[in-house]
């Protein structure tokens, strides 16, 4: 028989609940824009801890609002159809075929497994995507790609890949009315009517823009910002970011996220944290603690 790990007194108890009520009361009424990326979501146990924070906030006064992506499961559908996946500038070109299985994957699989352990917890959650009641209008992306042999720039179409134009409050206003938890995958409807992929950090920032998000929590696979000795940088303004990308220590996949962070800020979002997601209740300890978690970007 193990032994059962040592359980917090009840002073400790009620130790940790009088430093955490005024941070609850910072965000009472208040909308948190939480995005779960692909790399973030671990295992069943990891997930359930997730949806647990999520109802938790919820409980106690929040208006959550969870954007979720699902890069990785994208990319294991996509290689068991048999599909190529190519990515330009950190996006996933999306052809006819490849949108369709982005929607399903997205808007279908993982959504409403998220909303499906967000009830377990004892939530309630309603899964939406951009495309409903047209919330996340797109406008079709293109990007300048430099050629690695000839040092050429050329335009690359990224095919159905869009970047938000518009967003409708209408729906998410009446949702959170109602006391429902949105959860919404990263798809968004063209002018045009077409389905376009959104890269889920771009399509986060323009929701917590839109609803005016007091923060904007990124939930990733790190522990947030990294000096180039591998350090966390607990705290960064937007000119340190733009100095940190311009001097190479921000590459790859954190670009996206920081420069959503700097957009959201624009927006009016008072404070975007970029955090390890993987780490159990990564949002409240967040959220709620002294210390808090990650890498916390202001103005
Ligand atoms: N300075 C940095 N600090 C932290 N991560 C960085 C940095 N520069 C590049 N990265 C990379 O960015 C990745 C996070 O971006 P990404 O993989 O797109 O995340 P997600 O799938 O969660 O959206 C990290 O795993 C890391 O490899
Ligand atoms: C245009 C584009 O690249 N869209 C992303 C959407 C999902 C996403 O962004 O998921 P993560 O947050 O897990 O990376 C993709 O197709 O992978």
């Amino acid at each position: 028989m193990t032994d059962l790990p040592d359980l917090p007194d009840v002073h400790t108890q009620a130790e940790t609940l009088v430093q955490a009520l005024p941070h609850m009361q910072r965000y009472d009424q208040e909308i948190v824009v939480i995005k779960y990326g692909g790399h973030a979501m671990g295992d069943a146990a990891a997930a359930e801890d997730f949806a647990e924070d999520v109802v938790l906030l919820e409980q106690s006064g929040v208006k959550p609002i969870v954007v979720h992506g699902g890069g990785p499961q994208i990319g294991r559908m996509l290689e068991k159809l048999g599909i190529k996946s190519e990515f330009a500038a950190g996006l996933r070109i999306t052809d006819k075929a490849t949108v369709d299985i982005v929607e399903m994957v997205l808007a279908g699989a993982i959504n409403k497994q998220i909303v499906g352990t967000i009830s377990a917890e004892g939530g309630k959650a309603i899964g939406l995507c951009g495309k409903d009641g047209n919330m996340v209008v797109a406008r079709k992306v293109t990007r300048t790609v430099v050629d690695p042999d000839s040092n050429i720039e050329k335009i690359v179409d990224l095919g159905f890949v869009g970047e938000p134009e518009k967003v409708d409050r209408t729906v998410l206003d009446a949702v959170l009315k109602a006391e429902l938890i949105p959860v919404l995958a990263p798809v968004a409807v063209g002018h045009d009517g077409a389905t376009y992929n959104v890269n889920a950090d771009t399509f986060a920032g323009a929701i917590a823009g839109a609803m005016r998000a007091k923060r904007l929590l990124l939930l990733t696979d790190v522990p947030g910002v990294l000096d180039k000795d591998k350090n966390l940088l607990p705290e960064l303004t937007v000119e340190d970011c733009r100095r940190l990308i311009a001097d190479g220590t921000i590459t790859g996949g954190m670009i996206p996220k920081v420069e959503t962070c700097i957009y959201a800020l624009e927006q009016g979002v008072e404070g975007v944290v970029i955090l390890d997601g993987k780490v159990p209740h990564s949002v409240l300890l967040e959220l709620y603690t002294d210390h808090g978690a990650g890498t916390l970007i202001r103005r």
